[in-house]
């Protein structure tokens, strides 16, 4: 987008749309390359995943808020050379204002947070669901959307505050039938770095460039993030040592390097302490090459991983002290998570726990003549009234058709409305599952 990268910033396009003509054009019916439709059934597991993430959020105690799709660009303008903003979905409106579909929910909760001020009282304990965008070309094939579940933590700079958010999707996991056999969670902290580099007098403003080269560790040859380190200032011992810290799984071993003094290894021992005390700490184990790729990470950083190696992370989070600053606000200690909605349907995938959701219908009401349309329509309001669901059979149809339906939306009971029934104020229910029918009067329908 616009700035150093240049993007395709300039090459938007036609601001309005292209002149309506008389010619009918064949339009492609599939959604626009790496957007998905969810029809029915994808809907159904959509809406499962997300009730289980709001489920969690309510049992923590967080309150779900929400933000535009559409964001300024400046808020996700940042240095480091993240993907995030290489990929940004970005353009001029209408206004020549620069917009930005968010690639990201966190700048836009640190946003309302600035915007709230003091109206809000902390710790905020907040959780979004929200559609994200990246501009990637097609080359590679991915999506260029996913729904994001974040919470986040406002206002708790202890990392107590890293501990819950955890906690949080280890709760998602076991509600999900995910176990810690199957999933873990590398945790480190962006201290670790900072205090590496300080022994090689990196400068700070380099943090977060060397964090975002640092992410790349499993993604691009050692040899180019050697020469990616090199070329932000880092010397090549420093980069060698560098790695060598990187390479640390066990938290003593990190302490004998570092020492005990320093905050990272007294965060992270925190952490795993806290870990115990909530029950998961088979869940988590440490890892020092963990470091994610945004750059506005300054502490605990974890993501969510398979054990089996298979899919990309599943989840990732950590704390963002600094975030607010960037955009012109006071700091406040921050942190939180992301889960994307894709990743995970395939792991359930994996372990064959994807849930069987078929529609469900308690009732379908159906006229047995075309005069017996509206009182059919009023046997439905009826069941409707007292919150049953019904499938209201719209047109006269055979009573083939009608069973067949029945059958196909998993109807519990089907509910004829007949004429002499009717004059007697009756209908007649069929159970579909037993074959048992009776005639009930209309006031005692229940
Ligand atoms: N940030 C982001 C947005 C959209 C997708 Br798909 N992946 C990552």
């Amino acid at each position: 987008c616009s700035g150093e990268n240049g993007g395709d910033g300039g090459r938007s396009g036609a601001l309005s749309p292209p002149p309506i003509t008389d010619v009918v054009q064949k339009i492609d019916v599939n959604p626009p390359k790496g957007t998905r439709d969810f029809a029915p059934e994808e809907m159904r597991l959509r809406s499962w995943l997300f009730q289980n993430f709001r489920e969690v959020s309510r049992i923590f105690g967080f309150e779900e808020v929400d933000f535009p799709v559409l964001e300024s660009e400046a808020l996700f303008i940042r240095k480091a050379g993240e993907e995030i903003r290489d990929q940004l979905y970005c353009f001029e409106d209408r206004g020549n204002r620069r917009v930005a579909l968010r690639p990201e929910l966190t700048p836009s909760l640190a946003r309302l947070v600035i915007q709230k001020g003091k109206s809000v009282s902390l710790p905020l304990k907040w959780f979004a669901i929200g559609q994200c965008w990246r501009y990637e070309r097609m080359t590679r094939g991915r999506r260029r959307e996913h729904y994001q579940w974040n919470m986040d933590i406002i206002g708790v700079p202890e990392v107590t505050a890293e501990a819950e958010l955890i906690s949080s999707i280890v709760t998602f996991f076991k509600r999900i039938g995910i176990t810690a056999s199957d999933v873990g969670f590398k945790v480190s902290s962006r201290k670790v770095l900072q205090e590496v580099l300080r022994c090689y007098s990196i400068p700070e403003n380099l943090f977060s460039k060397v964090c975002i080269i640092i992410d790349k560790i499993e993604k691009i040859p050692l040899d180019e993030i050697k020469k990616e380190l090199t070329s932000t200032g880092v010397s090549e011992e420093g980069v060698e040592e560098l790695l060598q810290v990187l390479s640390i799984k066990s938290l003593a071993k990190l302490e004998e390097i570092l020492g005990s003094a320093g905050e990272a290894v007294a965060d992270l021992k925190q952490l795993f302490s806290l870990a115990e005390k909530f029950g998961y700490s088979e869940w988590i184990e440490f890892d020092a090459s963990v470091v994610r790729g945004l750059a506005y990470y300054t502490g605990i950083v974890f993501e969510g991983f398979d054990r089996e190696g298979k899919l990309r992370a599943i989840c990732g989070g950590g704390r963002y002290d600094r975030l607010l600053s960037t955009f012109g606000g006071e700091d406040l200690p921050a942190c939180g998570f992301g889960f994307g909605d894709a990743v995970i349907v395939e792991l359930l995938k994996e372990k064959g726990l994807v849930p069987e959701l078929s529609l469900q219908v308690e009732n379908i009401v159906c006229a047995l003549d075309v005069d017996l349309q509206g009182a059919a329509a009023r046997v439905a309001s009826i069941l409707r009234e007292k919150g049953q669901s019904v499938d209201l059979v719209l047109e006269s149809k055979p009573l083939k058709w009608v069973f067949k339906r029945a059958a196909r939306i998993n109807a519990y009971r089907l509910i004829l409305v007949g004429s002499s029934e009717w004059q007697r104020g009756m209908v007649s229910v069929k159970i579909l599952s037993s074959g048992e029918q009776n005639e009930v009067k209309l006031d005692e329908l229940e």
